[in-house]
């Protein structure tokens, strides 16, 4: 049975069908003070949260159970995702369910900008009949800056050319031909800042884009200008728009984020030309039911093993994708497990070589699991797909992957080298057609074993005898041979010998095959 905790108010009936899973209990304690949340966290597999719960690196210490942090919605900066990176937690989010409303309330608050309806409601509400005070302007002909082109700012843009507008977009990832296809003109922020009559910013928060609106650019401003921000506190510095709301340069500003969420003694809030909703983009009946929906579905998809496609802390690829790779992940895996098994001393380098058909593959889901199944090995369940590479990097493992062209035996090709202080060891493998994954080449050696269960493996001097002894030995410690492979280079030099066996061998046999004449090294192998 799964444990799911529901920190946050997420609509229960997008969680239906999560709810109602045979093998799940969701249970919802929306604002849990953070040291109960920490106290209970032990005992959940998943986490579910909107923007309220900071799942920090403390609270992610405590939750020894937690396998994915799902976010109800797009912006995850209320999650350490290095953390959970470190410690192998897969977080998820919902990135398509809110666009439409976040867009819609971003273009609210444009026309309420524009027109001033909170004040004149605010007015009118008081008893008076003010209509002077309270004359705006039209939207037709204006130039709109839109700062961050994603899913919600090309919504606005499209809004916005509806309404007669003039589109100015920046987005470091925006082609000329992306900006052609929605009629909008790609520019610099710089330019947005000396051209645009409303500036809107629909960026995530990250290190560069804090404070990308502050002073030098409200320098640049036009007299007047009307700013927005729906999507996060702290893109646009609120001392800075402070100052240019006081000084005449900024006419008016709509925010729905602050930089402290709930904002405390905000001067902004206190400014008649501020209008502003406590971060009500996504808080539609239709974007909470579908972000509800959307997580729900992915944390049932990583419990269960199956793909998923909204991993914030992992590269995201499309189903189909992962479909044509899945079959490779087992003999990554595989291969992974055998090669450090096989490789004594201190690992310092890791070199994943595809060739043939795989090649011609997005291979980075293998490369993963390669990584899993060497690292593992040493640093037991610590490690998993989501922190491997990660894992690698602290530990100053060098990482290559390379694809070559066509094999010239094997339609697919995977080789893994390891490098470590005591030598260099290598292992490859391929997919046969109806018999699954095979690993094909040990040290250069040829062989052709099934990787699963225990494997002994030999290396040794090509000489007459050594089988039968290493066999009778087996068979005196009750060892049932199920499989042999023997593979050498040349006639007389070394070769390498893989027994499949039916149960592991006990040390002093080990010990025992390691000191019969000829036998280099020995090591057995669990797969
Ligand atoms: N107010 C709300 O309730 C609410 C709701 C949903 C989303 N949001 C916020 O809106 C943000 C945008 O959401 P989205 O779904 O459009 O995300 P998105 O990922 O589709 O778009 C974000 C865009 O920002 C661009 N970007 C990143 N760094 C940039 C930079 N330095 N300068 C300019 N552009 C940059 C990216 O290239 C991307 O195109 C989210 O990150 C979230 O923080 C707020
Ligand atoms: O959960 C919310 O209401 C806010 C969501 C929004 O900020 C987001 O980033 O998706």
């Amino acid at each position: 049975m799964f444990k799911i905790l529901v920190s946050d108010a997420i609509s229960e009936e997008g969680l239906k069908k999560l709810m109602d899973a045979p093998d799940v209990q969701v249970d919802i304690r929306p604002g849990l003070p953070p040291e109960e949340l920490k106290a209970l966290i032990g005992e959940y597999d998943a986490l579910l949260v909107r923007s309220q719960t900071k799942v920090t690196a403390d609270l992610l210490a405590s939750a020894r159970n937690l396998k994915a942090v799902g976010r109800a919605g797009v912006g995850v900066d209320n999650i350490d995702i290095e953390a959970a990176t470190r410690r192998g937690i897969i977080v998820v989010n919902a990135p398509d369910g809110n666009t439409i409303s976040t867009a819609e309330h971003t273009f609210a608050m444009l026309m309420a900008l524009a027109r001033n309806i909170p004040q004149a409601y605010a007015s009118i509400q008081s008893g008076k009949w003010d209509r002077k005070s309270f004359v705006g302007v039209e939207l037709r002909g204006k130039t709109l800056g839109i700062v961050g082109l994603g899913r919600i700012g090309t919504e606005v843009a499209k809004r916005a050319m509806a309404f007669g507008m003039t589109v100015l977009a920046y987005d470091p990832f925006l082609t000329r031909e992306r900006a052609d296809q929605l009629g909008v003109e790609s520019v610099s922020v710089d330019d947005i800042c000396r051209r645009a009559d409303f500036i809107t910013v629909h960026t995530p928060l990250t290190k560069e884009t804090r404070h990308m609106i502050s002073g030098p650019q409200f320098a640049l401003m036009k007299k007047g200008v009307r700013i927005l921000n729906c999507a996060r506190g702290g893109i646009i510095d609120e001392k800075a728009l402070l100052a240019a709301l006081e000084d005449g340069t900024v006419g008016g500003a709509a925010l729905d984020v602050f930089e402290e969420e709930p904002p405390k003694d905000n001067p902004l809030l206190a400014s008649n030309r501020v209008i502003a909703t406590p971060h009500l983009g996504a808080s539609t009946v239709e974007a909470q039911i579908n972000v509800a929906i959307d997580v729900g579905e992915e944390i049932l998809n990583i419990l269960h093993d199956r793909p998923f496609k909204n991993a914030v802390n992992l590269p995201s690829l499309p189903a189909e994708v992962m479909r044509a790779v899945q079959p490779y992940l087992t003999l990554g895996e595989k291969l992974g497990q055998l090669i450090s098994q096989i490789a004594a001393g201190r690992l310092s380098a890791i070199e994943v070589t595809y060739g043939g058909a795989v090649a011609e593959r997005e291979v980075a889901p293998v490369s993963r699991t390669i990584l899993k199944g060497i690292l593992s090995y040493h640093h037991g369940d610590e490690v998993n797909y989501v922190n491997a590479p990660f894992i690698a990097e602290t530990l100053g493992i060098k990482v290559t992957e390379t694809k070559t062209g066509r094999h010239k035996v094997f339609n697919d090709w995977i080789s893994v080298q390891l490098t470590t202080d005591e030598g260099t060891h290598s292992a490859a493998g391929t997919l046969f057609n109806g018999l699954g994954p095979r690993i094909v080449q040990i040290d250069g050696y040829s062989v052709d074993v099934a990787p699963q269960g225990t494997l002994l493996i030999t290396r040794h001097i090509d000489q007459p005898g050594i089988i039968g002894q290493v066999g009778s030995l087996l068979g005196a410690a009750g060892v049932n041979i199920a499989a042999m492979q023997v593979g050498r280079k040349e006639l007389g030099g070394q070769a390498v010998m893989v027994l499949a066996v039916d149960k592991p061998v006990d040390a002093e046999t080990l010990a025992n095959i390691g000191q019969v004449p000829g036998i280099l090294a020995v090591r057995d192998v669990s797969l």
